[in-house]
C-alpha cells in the first residue's frame, strides 16, 4: 500500500483501494458469491433478546480455526476457489497472510451494521483486517472511541478494497449505516487472521 493515504489522522492506519478487482471481475464474482456461498440470517441476543441480524453472513477459513462469537464457537465452510482468489490478490497488497472470512450480504439499503470494533481476543493485539466489497456502494462510518470530533465516511465501491492496520480496532469504532435510498445488495469479505 505504498504510496496510499492514510484515512484517519491518529491511532491506527486505514487505506483504500479503489478498483483492486475490475468492474467485469467484480460483476462475475458478485454473482459466484451469491450463489455459491451459504448465506444464514443468524440471531443476535440483544439483552437477553432474541433478534435476528440485519443481514446475511458465513464463516469461510482454515479448517483448524474456528470462531468464537457472542458465546458460540463456530466451525468455518472450506475455501472456496473464489475465495482462495480474493484472498491471493489481498495479501499481495497487505503483505499479510489470512486464515478466515466473514462475509456479508446486505440485501438492500436496509440491511446495516452497527458500531462496534473487529477486537475479538483471536483475532490478536493489533489485528490486519482486509475487506472487499461488491455490489451497491455503501457508506462505511469511522469514530474515534474517545474523540468525539474525529469522524469519517468512505464510499465503499464495487471491487475495492479498505486495509485497517496497526492499532486501528482499540481506537475506531466502524458501521455500515442503513440507507434507504439503496436498492442494490451489497456483499462483503472482512478477512482476518485467526491467532
Ligand atoms: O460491510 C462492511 O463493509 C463492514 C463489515 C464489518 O465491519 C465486519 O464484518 O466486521
Ligand atoms: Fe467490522
Amino acid at each position: 500500500m505504498e504510496g496510499v493515504t492514510n484515512l484517519i489522522p491518529v491511532d491506527g492506519a486505514v487505506y483504500f483501494y479503489p478498483a483492486l478487482f475490475s468492474p467485469e471481475e467484480s460483476d462475475q464474482l458478485f454473482s459466484a458469491l451469491i450463489n455459491n456461498i451459504q448465506w444464514k440470517q443468524e440471531p443476535v441476543f440483544i439483552m437477553g433478546k432474541e433478534i435476528m441480524q440485519p443481514r446475511l453472513t458465513a464463516w469461510y477459513g482454515d479448517a483448524d480455526k474456528a470462531y468464537s462469537y457472542t458465546g458460540i464457537t463456530m466451525t468455518p465452510h472450506a475455501w472456496t476457489p473464489e475465495l482462495l482468489m480474493i484472498k491471493t490478490r489481498i495479501e499481495q497488497i497487505a503483505q499479510h497472510t489470512f486464515t478466515s472470512v466473514l462475509l456479508n450480504y446486505y440485501r438492500d439499503g436496509k440491511d446495516s451494521m452497527g458500531w462496534h470494533r473487529d477486537n475479538e481476543k483471536e483475532l490478536g493485539n493489533n489485528p490486519v483486517i482486509g475487506s472487499v466489497s461488491f455490489g451497491a456502494s455503501r457508506y462505511f462510518h469511522l469514530k474515534h472511541r474517545v474523540d468525539k470530533t474525529l469522524r469519517t465516511k468512505i464510499r465503499l465501491t464495487h471491487g475495492s478494497f479498505l486495509l485497517m492496520k496497526g492499532t486501528t480496532q482499540h481506537h475506531w469504532y466502524h458501521s455500515i449505516p442503513k440507507e434507504l435510498k439503496v436498492t442494490g445488495g451489497r456483499i462483503n469479505l472482512t478477512f482476518r487472521t485467526i491467532i
